[in-house]
């Protein structure tokens, strides 16, 4: 039996830009996806019922994942048994912790030596077979932990920062968000260029005042690009109220993280504020809860 796990993600600047080959810096959180592989007759999923056998619609990640693995090795029965801290559908990177995880994870069964690179890789393939267009962004960050910078798949180091999450509640599915602003980049190409260029600007200028630890201009500029999230029409009512609900209790800088639509919102704190934010976000309708950012990515647990 063999547990491998990897760490979800909030992003401080740059989701749907990456997108369009456009600057993100992501960090990864510490809140990870756990998977167990171990001996089965059949590839199978253990769900709360017991195990099912692998299904592309209920389990579109891990179907690839096992696809890719077929390309590589002798593909023989195992069950796979996923336990995630990560909430679904809400801009953590849900998808590709579990991803990673089980790329780890039936690496380590299989004995197929990937690298740290191979697996993010074979990550960013997986996403992009299941949600049509995807950044490397959430694979990457998950592999390697840390603050990263895409497009140019760089680690950045490890920044120690303090983050009230808000989750909306509302589940959002990337893919569908992802085409809705394609959609919109269609009917306006120039407009929304310019926008998407002025994103890539911010997470550029964010970069050196992270390194700095300038936390007050890095939430200014967060405060920035979650206008110009709101003008792609990613934003909602509910986000926007946790949003300024965040700021008016004191947080730094306040946005969206991730593709939107519902899901989750971030607050960059001080110590001092961090559990104002936190309830401020509660009485403006979300859950919320701390975290912190983490510099462990994708890692074998037990063997
Ligand atoms: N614990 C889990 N077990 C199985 N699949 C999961 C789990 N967590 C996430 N997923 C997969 O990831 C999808 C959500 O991914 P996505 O829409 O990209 O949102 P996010 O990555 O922001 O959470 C789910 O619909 C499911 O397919
Ligand atoms: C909108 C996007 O930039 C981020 C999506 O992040 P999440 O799946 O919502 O955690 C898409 C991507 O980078 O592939
Ligand atoms: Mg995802």
């Amino acid at each position: 039996m063999i547990t491998s796990s990897a760490p979800g993600k909030i992003f401080l600047f740059g989701e749907h830009a990456v997108v369009y080959g456009k600057t993100a810096i992501a960090c990864a959180i510490d809140l990870r996806a756990h998977v167990t592989v171990e001996e089965a007759p059949t590839i199978q999923m253990k769900g709360p019922g017991g195990s099912i056998d692998l299904n592309p619609r209920k389990h579109p990640y891990i179907y690839y994942v096992v696809e890719k693995f077929k390309g590589l090795t002798d593909v023989t029965g195992v069950n796979i048994d996923i336990h995630s801290d990560i909430p679904v559908g809400s801009g953590l990177g849900s998808s590709a912790a579990v991803t990673i995880a089980t790329i780890k994870a039936l690496d380590a069964y299989y004995e197929t030596n990937l690298t740290l690179e191979d697996i993010a890789v074979m990550g960013h393939q997986v996403e992009t077979e299941v949600q049509g267009r995807a950044s490397p962004t959430d694979t990457f960050v998950s592999t390697f932990g840390g603050m990263v910078q895409i497009p140019d798949r760089k680690k950045l180091g490890f920044y120690d920062m303090l983050i009230v999450i808000g989750n909306t509640g509302k589940f959002s599915s990337t893919r569908k968000i992802v085409s809705n602003v394609a959609a919109l980049r269609e009917r306006h190409p120039a407009t929304i260029g310019q926008i998407m260029d002025t994103i890539s600007t911010i997470s550029e200028t964010g970069i050196d005042f992270i390194q700095e630890g300038d936390f007050h201009t890095v939430g200014e500029l967060m405060n920035i690009n979650q206008g110009l999230l709101d003008s792609i029409g990613v934003g909602s009512k509910e986000l926007s109220e946790l949003v300024y609900a965040s700021r008016k209790a004191g947080a730094l800088g306040s946005k969206i993280t991730g593709a939107g639509g519902g899901g989750c919102m971030i607050a960059l704190c001080e110590h001092k504020n961090l559990s104002r934010v936190a309830h401020a976000i509660k009485r403006a309708g979300g859950d919320s809860f701390i975290c912190r950012t983490s510099n462990a990515g994708v890692r074998i647990e037990s063997k």
